[in-house]
């Protein structure tokens, strides 16, 4: 049976993936997030005719001609307006952010002043009309909309929202995501792994991808390679109201490769189960049945350390995206290769490679020298995978192919 491809894979997990429903969180732990509705003005910006420097508060015509001298009246500061107005010949000694007393149409900043006693300053330069005001509304008005939803609330996004009065916002409630890892030969990092044992590490690279993502990883721990085991980490995720499963490891058609067998003790619908794609040949995607009769997706990601992260960033990345109602835009980019490389086989290939930039200031995309998906190593060393596709012809140094940028 042919594999399926990468393409048709990822249409397929990606069909009728939408936003989970809404939340409202308090403003200040909205960060981050996706809006779901539009952020609306509650308040306006100034509300009030406000002073843009420190200095004193004056109808222009009065310093038309200088040295001109005022009578100081009294003091406008921020919190603290002063309530009178200031007519002909008068000045009221102003601050940044207070409120321009009514009958003053201009502030001139202090630095063109000089006071001669507390009652009267000399203006030693003229300023134009309306200078160094900011009017009521410059910022924005209430009723105004001022964030469309889709928008992640960045930090500017966010200090707007709070700006305008919004003390609550209505937010995309966030994927939560089980990760359960497995293999007998794994233990935790810090742990002492035993003679046969190795460090497990897959599940902290897919939880990093998940968050980036706008998903909530929830790692479940290491689970042996039994099937009972696999079913009581199976229930755990469903309990816990996981929207998407995620399991490391135990994909393949190994003896002690059990988790198909445990996801369809648990009723299953699988989706696909192999593609081709390297590394990841062995992805599996379906689906069970979550808490209270909801879907729960299921992603086989198989166990080899950069087959288990490369698949995370290409069907993880935008499903949890897709799921957290955030725009998902990988960052594709066609460079130059740096070395040759062969005719690629049936499966689309994405090889481990550094980007760096030539002495002409274009961008070169260099094969590291080992492949291997156990590799780590490479994987961090590596900003990004050169893609093959499948049944590409062999391609010479300097070709352009097309790259998918991990950083
Ligand atoms: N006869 C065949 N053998 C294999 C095939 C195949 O088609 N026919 N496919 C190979 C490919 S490709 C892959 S990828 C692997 C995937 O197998 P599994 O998903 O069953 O992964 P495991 O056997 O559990 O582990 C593979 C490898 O990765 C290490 N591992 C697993 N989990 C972790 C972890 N959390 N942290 C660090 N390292 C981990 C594990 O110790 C193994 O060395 O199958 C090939 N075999
Ligand atoms: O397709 Mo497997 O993921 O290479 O090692």
């Amino acid at each position: 049976m042919a594999l399926l491809s990468v393409d048709e894979a990822l249409a397929r997990l990606l069909a009728g993936a939408a936003p989970l429903g809404w939340e409202c969180l308090p403003v200040a732990q909205a960060g981050g997030r996706v809006l779901s509705s539009p952020v609306e003005a509650h308040h306006t910006q100034p509300p009030f005719n406000a002073s843009a420097m420190d200095g004193y508060a004056i109808r222009a015509a009065d310093v038309a001609v200088i040295p001109a001298q005022l009578k100081v009246i009294g003091e406008s500061a921020a919190g603290h307006r002063y309530s009178g107005a200031v007519a002909a010949g008068e000045a009221v000694r102003i601050f940044t952010g207070a409120p321009v007393p009514q009958g003053a149409d201009t502030v001139l900043i202090q630095e063109n002043t000089e006071r001669l006693a507390d009652d009267t300053v000399s203006v030693l330069q003229s300023v134009a009309e309306g200078r160094n005001i900011r009017r009521a509304g410059l910022d924005f008005t209430k009723g105004d909309i001022l964030l469309q939803p889709g928008r992640i609330l960045d930090p500017a996004a966010l200090s707007l929202a709070a700006a305008a009065n919004n003390a609550e916002i209505r937010v995309w409630r966030q994927p939560r995501v089980a990760i359960i890892t497995t293999g007998d030969e794994l233990v935790a990092p810090g742990e002492a792994p035993g003679p046969d044992q190795i460090i497990s590490s897959n599940s902290l690279g897919i939880a990093e991808i998940i968050r980036i993502h706008g998903g909530e990883a929830l790692d479940l721990g290491i689970v042996g390679d039994h099937v009972q085991d696999l079913d009581i980490a199976i229930g755990t995720a469903i309990e816990r109201g996981a929207d998407i499963l995620v399991t490391s490891g135990g994909a393949s058609v190994g003896d002690h490769d059990l988790v198909h067998e445990a996801l369809t003790r648990r009723g299953m619908e699988l989706d696909f189960w192999k593609i081709a794609m390297r590394p990841g040949k062995p992805l599996m995607s379906g689906k069970l049945q979550g808490l209270h009769d909801t879907s729960l997706r299921v992603l086989g990601l198989p166990g080899n350390p950069v087959s288990s992260l490369v698949c995370s960033y290409l069907f993880l990345a935008p499903l949890v995206s897709a799921l957290a109602g955030r725009p998902y835009r990988p960052d594709m980019r066609r460079v130059h290769l740096g070395a040759d490389m062969p005719a690629n086989d049936l499966r689309r290939d994405h090889i481990r490679a550094e980007i760096i930039q030539n002495e002409n200031g274009d961008p070169v995309a260099t094969p590291l020298p080992l492949q291997d998906s156990s590799m780590l190593s490479a994987l961090a060393r590596a900003n990004g995978l050169i893609i093959r596709e499948p049944h590409a012809e062999a391609a010479r140094a300097g070709e352009s192919c097309e790259v998918f940028m991990l950083r």
